[in-house]
């Protein structure tokens, strides 16, 4: 006898509707025969991490979070690019745009919002859009390559996110935002100054308090005008003022509708047989727009239809992290100071903290967080426990318990089990504990496979990995990069590192030998790499091998397009003498030398130097290598600072030239510059710096991860110090960090982005043993630096035979 499976019917292919598959293949993997409708042409993925492809730091690929194949091996019948336009309940069919009818036996509807587009005259014009789908992305990413001005509409999450996203697009982007603060559906009026300031720091501009009335141009929007009758300039315009629950595919099929489709606590819909999971439904007068509530609808959903037993979906407390880098922002629940709730307060000036718990009747029911948001998972766990506040909480969370001097590590021991650590996908610490423990998990992959933790939103991800160690000890090794470096090797960056430290491998050919490289030579990519990491680890004992260097680093100088050579000679701080500045004319003169050129970094650069002559060159200029070829500090630019500019609160030059000859000439896994200002206007530009450093009255501060190259990226802030001996200090810490974890080529704005900033800040500001040991271990590689160019020129043999030099 053979049975047919009941038909359970799918619409909508997004975030809520297949997290509920998810669910319903775990419980009953062959219950059901599954067809899945997708207006939009992609498979199932995540559209939280919209933001982070804008911000160029994931690619469209990255971002799947179910392939094809997945909906191939579990036979689910998948119909992309085809929108559901009607449902008859009666017939218990739906229609789509394609012009099929699918029966069903169990529908469900999964439609999520659509953005609020705002009805004023303009909306249609070209260049205005929401940002809720890959193609509001595509067409953002396609505006940035040919437009500069872009306005965002709605200073909340998506705005705030989209507007820093276009930023880094190298956009010009302004925020117009209707109320006096930011996000002020999550935050308070302090966090919300802070995070204004702090967005502005970013590059991110802001028009408070205004409401458009028109968008104006012609076929392309030009502009918009606001209610008071001004007016601002904008070729692309970003509407983020909120979503509306898509109900569109309910209408006409007699289900109730109010804002979104009307559900019980089992998501069931007015109509037998039919549910709603997700943005698009209301229940209990609630219509969520974040991931956590929606996926928790699913399980309970999932349970539901599968006829396994389940509590009832009684509502969701919300909580909210802002996902821009280098600005922690934390919500949950009540926010707002009001009469009947008493407020516990932290504010931090000095390092830009801000902590807030609100309790009712004793009982914690809300918390922001501005700057650290160490305690987020324990603020919602608080939250969903109705915790009441005790003095162990409060020291806790104000920071004056042990608590506030622990380590990450610490901290994860101290965790509870039942502590959840992925909110988007409500994980506990314990079911991950059990996960590693019980299936042999060795990476965060796995983990996320698993346990679908660090699956959604990403925040959750330093924890996760955490735990990982936490439970692993020794065997702990951060597989996140496993792909092999090149094609030589199946060993990541990591691996290879650790083999050298553990087998004590001290040559290139040592390394491939040992470590099985499949092509016994090595590769162009490998090589040096190897060549760089020995040298990092073995700082006293690791011979360069020169042969193994790129061919700039072989011969100290930069070969152009025509086979000549350029010569920068170090000018520290970018400060020169009229001695040097004649000497260098004089051998412009000399060897005919094409061009003379002031650089970005503050140096002059001998453009059009014969190969031959590199040698005599240098020997004539009798200044060190500006090392412009290298992957080592190139340039510390300076602005003038306190020593003759009349804003000047620190001696930037003088810091500037100090940094430059302490780091000078040490090898980094990439090129490296620096600048330092003299005060917060900033004229030598920290911002798009690996390190920056900008002078106030009371100190410094210390910005990483700035690039102003292919991929513009704006520096954290890393701490803020009050000595010169603190930031030589800091600095010489992070340059160490950096050196020892980062993948050859790896600018720092990548690093900071893919080992997170918090991780940095913990080894090299808030730990001092980590502190003082990485600045031991810099000053034993800097004392093995020799200047390049003077060698060179006192060894005949390398003259003649590689620059072909007979003089
Ligand atoms: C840029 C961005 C960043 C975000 N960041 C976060 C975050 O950090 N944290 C967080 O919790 N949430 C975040 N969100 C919100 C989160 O993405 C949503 O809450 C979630 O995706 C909603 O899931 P859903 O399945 O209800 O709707 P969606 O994911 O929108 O899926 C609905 C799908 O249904 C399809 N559809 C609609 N009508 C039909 C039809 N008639 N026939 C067939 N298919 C149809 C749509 O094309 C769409 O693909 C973000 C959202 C955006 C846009
Ligand atoms: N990190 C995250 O969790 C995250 C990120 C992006 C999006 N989301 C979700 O996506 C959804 C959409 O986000 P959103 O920011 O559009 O919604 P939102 O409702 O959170 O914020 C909209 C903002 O626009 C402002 N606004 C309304 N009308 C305006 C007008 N005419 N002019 C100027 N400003 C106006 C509002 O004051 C509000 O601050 C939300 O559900 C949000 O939670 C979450
Ligand atoms: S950054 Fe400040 S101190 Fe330096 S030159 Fe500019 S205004 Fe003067
Ligand atoms: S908290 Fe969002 S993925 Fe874990």
């Amino acid at each position: 006898m053979t049975t047919t499976k009941e038909k359970l019917v799918l619409v909508g292919n997004g975030m809520a509707g297949i997290n509920t598959i998810e669910q319903i293949l775990k419980l009953a993997p062959s219950r059901y025969d599954i067809t899945v409708f997708g207006g939009e042409p992609y498979p199932n993925y995540n559209r939280i991490m919209l933001s982070y492809v804008l911000e160029g730091s994931k690619t469209l690929d990255d971002i799947i979070l179910n392939g094809w194949s997945w909906y191939q091996e579990n036979n689910i019948t998948l119909h992309t690019g085809t929108n559901v336009t009607r449902i008859d309940t009666a017939a218990k069919v739906v229609m789509t745009d394609s012009g099929s009818t699918v029966p069903y036996d169990v529908l469900i509807i999964a439609t999520g919002s659509n953005p609020i587009m705002l009805p004023i005259p303009g909306k249609d014009k070209e260049g205005v859009i929401g940002f809720r789908d890959i193609a509001d992305c595509s067409i953002m990413l396609a505006a940035s390559r040919q437009y500069k001005k872009a306005a965002v509409i709605g200073g909340g999450l998506l705005g705030l996110e989209a507007a820093k996203g276009l930023v880094n697009l190298g956009m010009e982007a302004t925020v117009v935002h209707l109320m006096p603060e930011l996000m002020e559906r999550q935050l308070d009026p302090v966090a919300s100054a802070m995070l204004k300031a702090e967005l502005e720091r970013q590059g991110l501009k802001f028009l408070m308090e205004k409401g458009t009335s028109e968008l104006i141009g012609g076929e392309r929007v030009e502009g918009l005008r606001f209610t008071d009758g001004t007016e601002l300039e904008a070729d692309l315009v970003v509407m983020a003022v909120g979503i509306r629950p898509n109900t569109a595919v309910v209408e006409g099929s007699g289900i109730e509708v109010n804002r979104g489709i009307v559900v019980d606590d089992y998501m069931r819909t007015s109509a037998p047989g039919v549910y709603a999971v997700g943005e698009c439904n209301e229940h209990r007068g609630v219509c969520y727009g974040l991931v956590a509530p929606l996926f928790e609808q699913g399980q309970i959903l999932a349970k539901h239809i599968t006829g396994t037993a389940t509590l009832p979906y009684e509502g969701s407390i919300m909580s909210t992290k802002l996902k821009i880098s280098g600005v922690d922002v934390f919500s949950a629940g009540k926010f707002m100071d009001s009469p009947e709730l008493t407020v516990i307060r932290k504010q931090d000036e000095w390092k830009n903290i801000y902590k807030k718990l609100m309790l009712q009747d004793g009982k914690i029911v809300g918390g922001v967080l501005f700057g650290d948001v160490m305690d987020s998972a324990a603020i919602q766990q608080w939250i969903r426990t109705g915790a009441t506040m005790t003095e162990e909480l409060y020291a806790e969370f104000m920071g004056t318990a042990a608590a506030g001097s622990q380590s990450p590590a610490e901290r994860i021991a101290a965790m509870p089990n039942e502590e959840i650590v992925c909110g988007c996908n409500g994980v506990s610490k314990g079911a991950i504990i059990s996960a590693i423990q019980d299936q042999g998990l060795t990476t965060i992959d796995e983990i996320k496979a698993c346990t679908g933790a660090g699956r959604s939103c990403g925040g959750c991800i330093p924890t996760v990995g955490g735990i990982l160690e936490y439970v692993l000890g020794d065997k702990y090794a951060n597989t996140a990069v496993k792909t092999g470096i090149c094609g030589c090797t199946t060993m990541s960056r990591d691996e290879i590192v650790a083999a050298i430290r553990e087998k004590r491998l001290t040559t290139i050919r040592e390394v491939m030998h040992v470590l099985e490289w499949k092509n016994t030579e090595g590769c162009s990519k490998c090589r040096p790499a190897i060549n760089y990491y020995l040298g990092m680890a073995w700082p006293q004992e690791h011979e360069d091998e020169k042969d193994s260097r790129f061919v700039n680093e072989r011969l100290n100088a930069n070969i152009q397009k025509d086979g000549t050579y350029t010569v920068i000679p170090r000018m520290y701080g970018g400060v020169t003498t009229p001695e040097e500045l004649r000497r260098i004319a004089e051998v412009a003169v000399k060897f005919d030398v094409k061009m003379v050129k002031v650089t970005g970094g503050q140096r002059l650069d001998l453009v059009g130097v014969k190969k031959e002559d590199l040698p005599d060159v240098w020997s004539a200029l009798d200044m060190p290598s500006g090392y412009g070829y290298a992957k080592a500090l190139r340039t510390v630019k300076t602005c003038v600072g306190s020593l003759y500019c009349r804003f000047g609160t620190q001696d930037s030059v003088n810091m500037g030239i100090q940094l430059e000859r302490m780091f000078e000439r040490l090898d980094m896994p990439a090129k490296l510059k620096m600048a330092v200002n003299g005060c917060p206007r900033n004229c030598a530009e920290s911002c798009t710096k690996d390190i920056g450093f900008v002078g106030n009255d009371g100190g410094w501060e210390i910005y990483v991860g700035g690039n102003g190259g292919i991929k513009p990226r704006i520096a954290d802030l890393l701490c803020k110090v009050k000595t010169d001996e603190e930031l030589k200090e800091v600095t010489g810490a992070f340059l160490q960090y950096y050196r020892e974890n980062a993948k050859y080529l790896e600018r720092t704005s990548d690093w900071v982005e893919r080992v997170g900033l918090q991780q940095i800040v913990t080894a090299v500001v808030e730990d001092e043993k980590s502190r003082r040991e990485l600045n031991e271990r810099i000053t034993i590689a800097l004392a093995q630096v020799k200047e390049p160019w003077s060698e060179v020129i006192a060894d005949k043999e390398i003259r003649e035979h590689v620059y072909g030099n007979l003089t």
